[in-house]
C-alpha cells in the first residue's frame, strides 16, 4: 500500500463483503420495482395501461388476421378491487405459446419484425399480468380458442419473478360461445379517477380504427359506452420489410454478419437489406475497399516532359526486367506498356498492374510467348520505380535536367493545392504546401512498399502535417477549410483500389472492419425504405374519424409521403376539426396517436406537443395567447406517427421522442391542414362582413327610395335588384306576366357561375324546355334548372303557371351571402 491510501475504517464493508450482496436481477424483478417505467405508477393510471395493452393487442391479432375487430372491455368493481375483462374475436393463442404470452416479459412477436403494429416490445400485457398479481395477488385468467378448434383453453397464471417464467396454477380445457378469440380477466388495486383518459383512449382509439366494433362497460356508466364500424374496411396489410442500410447499429451488423448465409460482402448486402441491388452493393463495397485499403493516388507519368522521351526511359527499364522472351516479343511489350503509360495522365500502381495484365495476355496471344507471373511482377516494378522515379533523378523535362521523383510529383499537387485554396493565398506558400505533401507522399515508399495507398485518415493527418510545417516556414495561414479542401481534393484524385474486400466471416470477426463497413453503408446514397410496410389512415378516413366523434363546422387532414428515420420508414397526418360543437374557451385539444393507438398520457413531453406549440397559429386565423404556445378556440388537431419503430420516450409508449426528421413532418402535415383551415375562417370573415353589409343595406335603401319619390315627386324608385347589384351578387327575380312566369338569373359577381334553381309550384307546370321535367310530390311539382351564368349576364327561365298558382324559388351553388332572391 502507497502512503497516499488510506486505510480502509472499521466496520468499512469489503469488496468480499459486497460480493456476498452481488446478484443477478431478473427482469420482472427490475420492472417490479420500476413499474412506472411501463405505465403502471398508480392505480388509476395502470387500470388505463392494463386496458390499453390488452385492446392494443387485440387490434393487432385481429387485424393480422385479416378479421375485423370486436372488442368488449368490461371493468367491475370486486371487493377491494377492479376486476377488468378484455375479450377480442381474434385468432387466439395456442395452447403452448399462451403461458409465456401473458407469463413472461419480454416475450411477443413484434420486437424483431419491421412492420407496423401496435405492439412492439413484448412487454405489455405480461406488465399488467405483473401489475395485477402484485396488488391483488390473484392470478390472470385467461380463455383462448384458436380458429377450427372445438374447444377452448383455460389457464390461471401468475409470473415468478425470480425466473420470468410463467407459473400456471390451473390448465384446462373448456366451452367458450366464441368461435375464436382471446379473453383475459384481470384484479388489481385500481380507482376509476382516470376515468376521463379511459374513456378518450377508447373513443379516439374509435376515431381512428373506424374498422373496429368496441364496447365499454364501467361503473360510473347506466349503459355501455358502444362504438359501432364506421367502415368494414380493414386497414391496408402490412408487409414486414428487411432492415435498411442505414438504420442498423455497428452490434446489430455484427450479429446480421455472424448469423448470415452469404460469403461475400456484396451477396450479404443484397441478402440482407432493402433497397440493396447489385449496384448499390457495389457502391458500398466501394467504399469499403476505401476504408479498408485506403486510395492510390496516380504518378503523373510526363509531366511536361516530352512523351517519347520519358517512353523511351520505361521502355528500357522493361526491357531489362524482361528476359527469356525473344527481342520481338519483349519490345512490343515494353512498346505497347510504355504506350499506355504515356498516355495517361496519371497511373496507380493497381492500375500498372492491369495494364501489364492485359499487355502480357495480348501479346502472349500474338507472339505464343508466355509472360508468367514472374515476368508480369518483374515488368511492374521496373515500370513503376521508374515512373516514380526513386533514387534515379533524371528525367528530361523541358530539357533541363529533372530532380527525380519530388520535382515529379509537386507540379501535380501544386495545381491541386492552388485549385482547393483561396487565389488569396501567397503563391510560394501554395508551392511549399504542395512540395510538402510531395515529400511525404514520397516517403510513404521509404519502407519499399510505396504504392502511394492511404487511407482517409492518413491523409488528412498527412495534410495537417504538411500545412503546420508551412504555416511555420512560409509565414502562411492553412485554416481548417482550406486544409479540408485539400484533403478533400486529394481524396477525389485518387483511386479506390480493385483489391479483394474481406469476407463476411474476416469481417464480423473483427470489429474494426465490421465498423468500416457500417460506414460504408450510411455513407452510400441508398433508396428509402418501401412503404408498404405502413398502413397510414389515410386522409379520408381521418377526416371521417374526426366527423364521426367531433359536430364541427369544418374538417381538413392531410397525409404525407413516406420519410425515414433511423432507417426506420414512417407517415405523418394530421387532422383539423373546427366550429360547431367544439368547446370555444381554453387551448384545442390535441390528439395524439402511433400506430392508430391514442396517446392519453405525458402530452407535455411529446414531440407533438412542442410541434404544435412551436406553430405560429395566428396566421392560420386561430387565436395563440402570447404568439406562441398552444393555440385556443374551437378546435380539434389531431397527429397520427406510422412507424415500423416509433420512438418513444419510455417504455410505457405515451409519449413520441424528439427526432427532427419525424418533427419536421409532424410540422408539414399540420401545417397543410391548417392552411385549409385559414382559407375556411377567411372566406367565413368576408362572409360575416358581406352579411353586415347586407343588412345595412337592407334598412337604408327602402329608407333612399322613399326619400327620393318624396323629393322628387315622383313613383317609388324600382329597388328590386339594386342589392344584387351594388353587393355584386347573384340576383334571381321573379316577374308574371298572365300565365308566363320568367326566373331572371342576374349574374353581378366578376366569376362565372353554376347555379341549381329550384321552384316548388301548387300546379302543374307547362311550356318547360326539353330536358326540364317537372316532378309531382303530395300535389306539388318540383321543377329543376342548372343554367351556368357568366360574369354580367343575366338568363330567363320561363314557363307557364295558372295565375292563381304559387310558385316558390330556391338556389344553391352560390354561398347564401352573394346570393339575393326576390322570388
Ligand atoms: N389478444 C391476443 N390475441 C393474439 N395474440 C396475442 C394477444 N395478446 C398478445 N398476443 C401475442 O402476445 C405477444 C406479447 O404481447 P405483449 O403485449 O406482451 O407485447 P407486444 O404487443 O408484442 O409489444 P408491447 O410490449 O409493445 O405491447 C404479442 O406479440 C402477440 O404475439
Amino acid at each position: 500500500m502507497t502512503s497516499q491510501q488510506t486505510t480502509l475504517g472499521e466496520g468499512a464493508t469489503t469488496a468480499e463483503e459486497l460480493a456476498e450482496g452481488q446478484r443477478e436481477i431478473s427482469i420482472a424483478e427490475f420492472f417490479e420495482k420500476n413499474k412506472h417505467m411501463l405505465g403502471f405508477d398508480s392505480g388509476a393510471r395502470g387500470l388505463v395501461t392494463a386496458v390499453k395493452e390488452a385492446v392494443d393487442n387485440a387490434l393487432d391479432a385481429t387485424e393480422e388476421a385479416g378479421i375485423r375487430p370486436d372488442i368488449y372491455v368490461e371493468i367491475r368493481e370486486v371487493g377491494d378491487y377492479y376486476r377488468l375483462v378484455v375479450e377480442d374475436n381474434g385468432p387466439g393463442i395456442t395452447k403452448e405459446q399462451l403461458p409465456k404470452v401473458f407469463g413472461k416479459l419480454l416475450y411477443g412477436s413484434r420486437f424483431h419484425k419491421r412492420e407496423q403494429s401496435r405492439g412492439q416490445q413484448g412487454i405489455g400485457i405480461s406488465a399488467a399480468v405483473l401489475y395485477s398479481q402484485l396488488t391483488s395477488g390473484k392470478p390472470a385468467k385467461i380463455t383462448s380458442r384458436t380458429e377450427g378448434s372445438a374447444d377452448a383453453e383455460y389457464f390461471e397464471l401468475i409470473i415468478d419473478t425470480d425466473t420470468n417464467e410463467p407459473e400456471i396454477g390451473t390448465a384446462e380445457t373448456t366451452s367458450w360461445d366464441r368461435s375464436h378469440g382471446t379473453r383475459i380477466e384481470l384484479e388489481m388495486e385500481a380507482n376509476m379517477r382516470a376515468r376521463s383518459q379511459l374513456h378518450d383512449y377508447i373513443k379516439h382509439t374509435a376515431v381512428v380504427n373506424p374498422h373496429a366494433r368496441i364496447e365499454l362497460r364501467e361503473p360510473g356508466l347506466d349503459e355501455p359506452l358502444k362504438f359501432e364500424r364506421a367502415t368494414d374496411q380493414l386497414p391496408a396489410e402490412t408487409e414486414e420489410i428487411r432492415p435498411h442500410p442505414h438504420g442498423v447499429e455497428l452490434g446489430t451488423l455484427i450479429k446480421m454478419l455472424d448469423a448470415t448465409d452469404s460469403y461475400s460482402v456484396s451477396g450479404f448486402m443484397q441478402e440482407e437489406f432493402t433497397r440493396v441491388g447489385k449496384k448499390t452493393a457495389d457502391s458500398v463495397v466501394d467504399s469499403f475497399r476505401d476504408r479498408h485499403f485506403g486510395r492510390e493516388l496516380g504518378w503523373p507519368a510526363r509531366n511536361g516532359a516530352p512523351a517519347a522521351d520519358v517512353g523511351a526511359d520505361i521502355e528500357d527499364a522493361l526491357r531489362e526486367a524482361v528476359s527469356n522472351k525473344g527481342a520481338d516479343a519483349t519490345d512490343t511489350f515494353a512498346e505497347r506498356v510504355a504506350n499506355s503509360l504515356t498516355e495517361r495522365e496519371r497511373t496507380t500502381y493497381s492500375q500498372l498492374v492491369e495494364i501489364v495484365a492485359t499487355v502480357a495476355d495480348e501479346v502472349g496471344a500474338d507472339t505464343g510467348k508466355t509472360f508468367g507471373a514472374t515476368v508480369r511482377d518483374n515488368a511492374v516494378e521496373a515500370a513503376w520505380a521508374e515512373l516514380t522515379e526513386f533514387g534515379t533523378g533524371g528525367v528530361e523535362e523541358n530539357g533541363e535536367e529533372a530532380d527525380g521523383d519530388l520535382d515529379r510529383l509537386t507540379p501535380t499537387l501544386y495545381e491541386l493545392v492552388d485549385d482547393a485554396t483561396s487565389t488569396r493565398k501567397d503563391d510560394a506558400a501554395v508551392h511549399g504546401l504542395a512540395e510538402r505533401l510531395a515529400e511525404r507522399f514520397v516517403a510513404l515508399g521509404d519502407d519499399g512498399s510505396n504504392r502511394m495507398r492511404l487511407a482517409l485518415d492518413d491523409l488528412t493527418t498527412l495534410v495537417h502535417e504538411a500545412a503546420d510545417t508551412t504555416e511555420e516556414y512560409d509565414d502562411e495561414t492553412f485554416g481548417d477549410t482550406a486544409r479540408e479542401n485539400v484533403v478533400e481534393a486529394l481524396w477525389s484524385r485518387m483511386v479506390t483500389v480493385p483489391d479483394d474486400p474481406p469476407n463476411v466471416t474476416e469481417i464480423a470477426g473483427d470489429r474494426d472492419t465490421a465498423s468500416e463497413l457500417l460506414e460504408a453503408m450510411r455513407e452510400t446514397d441508398i433508396l428509402s425504405p418501401p412503404t408498404d410496410c405502413l398502413a397510414p389512415i389515410t386522409a379520408e378516413l381521418v377526416e371521417a374519424g374526426l366527423r364521426k366523434e367531433y359536430d364541427a363546422d369544418f374538417y381538413a387532414a392531410s397525409t404525407r409521403d413516406a420519410e425515414v428515420h433511423g432507417g426506420d420508414p414512417f407517415v405523418v397526418e394530421a387532422g383539423i376539426a373546427y366550429g360547431g360543437d367544439i368547446p370555444a374557451d381554453g387551448s384545442v385539444e390535441l390528439l395524439r396517436f402511433a400506430n392508430r393507438v391514442p396517446l392519453v398520457y405525458q402530452r407535455g413531453a411529446c414531440a407533438t406537443t412542442n410541434v404544435v406549440k412551436r406553430i405560429g397559429w395566428r396566421n392560420y386565423g386561430l387565436d395563440q395567447p402570447g404568439g406562441s404556445g398552444m393555440p385556443s378556440g374551437p378546435a380539434v388537431i389531431s397527429i397520427h406517427v406510422a412507424s415500423t419503430n416509433v420512438p418513444f420516450t419510455s417504455e410505457s409508449k405515451d409519449a413520441l421522442a424528439s427526432v427532427p426528421e419525424i418533427e419536421d413532418e409532424i410540422e408539414l402535415a399540420i401545417r397543410e391542414a391548417a392552411r385549409e383551415l385559414k382559407s375556411y375562417l377567411n372566406k367565413r370573415r368576408s362572409m360575416a362582413k358581406r352579411r353586415e353589409k347586407q343588412d345595412v343595406l337592407g334598412r337604408i335603401l327602402p329608407q333612399m327610395a322613399e326619400k327620393v319619390a318624396e323629393v322628387t315627386g315622383r313613383e317609388h324608385p324600382d329597388i328590386e335588384g339594386a342589392m344584387a347589384r351594388i353587393m355584386n351578387n347573384v340576383g334571381v327575380d321573379r316577374e308574371r306576366d298572365g300565365e308566363t312566369v320568367t326566373l331572371k338569373v342576374a349574374n353581378h359577381s366578376d366569376r362565372n357561375e353554376a347555379l341549381e334553381v329550384t321552384e316548388i309550384v301548387s300546379a302543374e307546370p307547362e311550356g318547360l324546355p326539353d330536358g326540364v321535367e317537372p316532378i309531382e310530390m303530395d300535389g306539388e311539382w318540383f321543377v329543376n334548372w342548372n343554367p351556368e351564368v357568366s360574369s354580367g349576364e343575366t338568363v330567363e327561365l320561363e314557363y307557364s303557371l295558372p295565375t292563381d298558382a304559387d310558385a316558390d324559388a330556391t338556389v344553391d351553388g352560390v354561398d347564401d351571402e352573394k346570393l339575393t332572391v326576390n322570388a
